[in-house]
């Protein structure tokens, strides 16, 4: 028997300027116990039973169905690239989740990292964190928050120009990647593989005295929601607005000790928070009354991913910072639960026992 437990981080995505390009790893995990039995059969649907611990008190009802949960349906496309149909007879995956579902704290990203690192510790293929990021990103297409929790700190993303043959298959819709489930029927279709090399991170430096305080509102904002808001164009100004701002972030965050007026001007956006305002009541306020000037121990405040939650960076006083974005939402009688978070450095890990 083998037992092994993969350790992922969240992330917050989109800081600041930084849409779909700047992600931060944080220290809350999604956890994978993991125990493969050498038996000689199995009767269990693709020889994979999965338990899960809610620790996020999220609402929504996470599938045991290994065809379905998201985290062992992206295992099994990994493992079908490599000509593996099912799970090695045979495996147990118990889920430990404390990410709360929807919220902008990078679930549906971290379960994504967590799936491709199962594959590819249960099929034994040996793929670098690099070539599973092309896997990631074959599912969730877009780089900043997979990247972070892989790779764990304050990334920047990018994807690669690709090859004109390639292009076309990075366009592969996601229903052929991860096909609708088949009724624990195996089809024994080949999924497309990604190209090789699409994403790529940069690590920067981040000032160890800078803590992130994640507000959570109790609702939920699905990530494809909050994408179908955004404009297809931006005017010339607020490009140029964001690409400014993006190109003084890793410099302002990384400083020590940290410039609060610097760091608060490289966190703005004009790219995708004053589009999601409409589906977050009270973030227009939020954003405009939370500054150094107004909050000492604030550094900058944005949304975290595709939101609701608000990330604000700061010093100290996290409780009082806590408390007054909390009063606004509550004035919108929408009530948070709030963390104080700290970048995890380290990304996805394996520990055998
Ligand atoms: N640990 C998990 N196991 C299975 N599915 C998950 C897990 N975490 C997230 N998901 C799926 O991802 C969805 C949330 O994704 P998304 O809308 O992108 O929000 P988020 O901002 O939290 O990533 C959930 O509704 C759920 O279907
Ligand atoms: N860049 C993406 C990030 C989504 O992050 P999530 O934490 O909401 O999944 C976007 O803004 O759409």
């Amino acid at each position: 028997m083998s037992s092994f437990v993969i350790k992922i981080p969240c992330s917050s995505a989109n800081i600041g300027p930084g849409f779909d390009v700047i992600g931060l790893a944080l220290s809350l995990h999604l956890d994978l116990h993991v125990t493969v039995e050498a038996k000689p059969s199995s009767q269990l649907p693709f020889n994979c039973a999965i338990t899960y611990e809610d620790q996020s008190k999220s609402v929504e009802q996470i599938s045991l169905d290994p065809e379905v949960n998201l985290i062992t349906r992206v295992a099994l496309y990994v493992l079908r690239c490599h000509d593996q149909r099912a799970f090695p007879v045979e495996t147990k995956v118990h889920i430990v989740n404390p990410i709360p579902l929807g919220r902008g704290l990078g679930s549906s990203g971290t379960a994504v990292v967590a799936g491709v690192m199962l594959g590819n510790e249960v099929g034994k293929l040996g793929l670098s964190k690099e070539r599973l990021l092309d896997f990631c990103l074959m599912i969730e297409r877009h780089p900043d928050n997979v990247a972070a929790s892989l790779f764990g700190g304050f990334v920047g993303t990018y994807l690669n120009e690709l090859k004109p043959e390639d292009v076309a298959r990075k366009e592969i819709p996601l229903s052929e990647v991860l096909p609708a489930p088949a009724g624990g029927v195996d089809t024994g279709i080949r999924p497309p593989a990604p190209p090789m090399a699409i994403g790529h991170y940069r690590k920067f430096n981040w000032a160890p005295e800078i803590k992130a305080i994640a507000i959570i509102p109790n609702f939920v904002v699905p990530t494809a929601n909050a994408r179908n808001v955004l404009p297809e164009t931006y005017s010339r100004a607020d490009v140029v607005f964001n690409l400014q701002r993006a190109a003084l972030l890793p410099a302002a965050l990384g400083s020590s000790p940290p410039d609060p007026d610097m760091i608060f001007l490289a966190m703005q956006d004009k790219v995708h928070q004053p589009y999601r305002k409409t589906l977050i009541p009270g973030l227009t306020e939020i954003l405009q009354f939370m500054t150094p000037a107004t909050q000492p121990g604030l550094l900058g405040i944005c949304l975290s991913g595709a939101g609701p939650t608000i990330l604000a960076l700061a010093t100290d006083r996290f409780t009082e910072i806590a408390d007054r974005i909390i009063a606004q939402f509550a004035s919108n009688d929408i009530s948070c639960q709030w963390k104080l978070l700290e970048p995890a450095h380290d990304g996805a890990t394996v520990t055998y026992n």
